[in-house]
């Protein structure tokens, strides 16, 4: 079949995440299946600007999909913010004949693309790749599940010197302005408290419920922080905890961007495998502006603006489930 598109550019943008790899050898290989060509562009926007390209076939993303990371490197690109420097990528969107673009990445990616499709007219379909789970139109983020996984097992560890010692742990985990991460490992791992940016949580309540689990017996805990936890950063809570329990052996740590790595689950590998094939099949279909999500374990598009713009709410049940377990 022919299509007026013949060769599609794709690059990851934002911070990485396990599966983004799965997504870039979904995509090229579906261009093959399709009869079109498809071109890498690294760095994210930045090899855009710096036309940093490279030309890829169904053989030169073998053996990726088991990989962390983006072969494809990622970015965030200052340039890109700027009319000059969006200029300059449109001119080598020119010079390598890319038709449209396939962006994995997060709401700023999105954005970025959006701008620049609204000021050059080139066709675009977003892939929501990112650990925080922080994307409108799919349930799941592609990196979210490992992410989750790697937080569970690091915690479990935690849990086991935590016991050792009468400790109570304080655990930092990512999510710039989102609490799904935090939410379902503090469950999954089994937290007495879990503070995360979408309710509204007091340093009173936090040593209540840790009183309460001293009436119970518990000697150890281990509380979960969202980065974006807005009563305060980590250091800070643990801090004015001390100060009020001061019989309490507090350690704090910050899992940081170990969370971030590592080889994608099952369940990110195809999820990213789809979500790849999406984007292109909608490229090809004519659509452009979407971003392929999966709902209800459907692939569906969303409307750019609305992923960017719309969040997937907490699920109030899920705060109960922690809540009620930690008695
Ligand atoms: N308003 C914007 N205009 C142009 N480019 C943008 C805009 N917002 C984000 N971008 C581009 O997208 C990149 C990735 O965005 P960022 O927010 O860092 O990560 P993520 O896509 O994971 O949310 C930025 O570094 C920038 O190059
Ligand atoms: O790697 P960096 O640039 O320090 O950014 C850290 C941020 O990236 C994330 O890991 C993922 O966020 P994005 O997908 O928006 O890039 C956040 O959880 C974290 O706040
Ligand atoms: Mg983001």
């Amino acid at each position: 079949m022919e299509h007026t598109i013949k060769r599609i550019g794709l690059l990851t943008s934002g911070g990485d995440s396990p599966g983004m790899n799965a997504a870039i050898r979904a995509v090229v290989r579906a261009c093959k299946y399709y009869n079109v060509e498809s071109i890498g562009i690294r760095q994210g926007y930045e090899g855009l600007i710096q036309n940093d390209v490279i030309v890829l076939g169904a053989r030169s993303v073998r053996h990726i999909i088991n990989q962390g990371g983006t072969i494809l490197k990622t970015a965030r690109s200052e340039e890109f913010r700027t009319a000059v420097g969006r200029k300059k990528a449109y001119q080598n969107i020119q010079q390598n004949q890319i038709d449209a673009l396939i962006v994995i990445g997060g709401d700023g990616s999105f954005t970025g693309a959006k701008i620049f499709a609204e000021e050059f007219g080139i066709p675009f379909i977003g892939v929501p790749g990112t650990i925080d789970n922080d994307i409108f139109g799919t349930d799941f983020t592609i990196g979210y599940d490992t992410a989750l996984n790697t937080v569970v097992e690091a915690i479990d560890k935690l849990r086991d010197t935590a016991t050792s010692h009468d400790r109570l742990f304080f655990v930092e985990v990512m999510g710039r302005d989102a609490g799904f991460i935090a939410l379902h490992s503090g469950i999954a791992s089994g937290a007495q408290e879990i503070l995360i940016p979408e309710k509204k949580d007091s340093i009173e309540e936090l040593i209540a419920s840790l009183e309460q689990s001293d009436k119970t017996g518990k000697k150890s805990s281990i509380v979960v922080i969202a980065e974006g936890e807005k009563l305060g950063n980590i250091y800070q809570l643990a801090a004015q905890v001390k100060e009020l329990k001061p019989q309490y052996d507090i350690r704090v740590t910050v899992l940081g961007h170990i969370q971030r790595g590592g080889s994608p689950s099952c369940q990110d590998r195809v999820l990213a495998s789809r979500l790849g094939i999406a984007a292109v099949e909608a490229l090809l279909e004519g659509k452009t502006n979407l971003m392929a999500g999966l709902r209800s374990n459907k692939v569906v598009y969303t409307p750019i603006e609305e992923a960017i713009k719309k969040h997937n709410e907490i699920d109030q049940d899920l705060i109960k489930t922690a809540q009620i377990l930690a008695i």
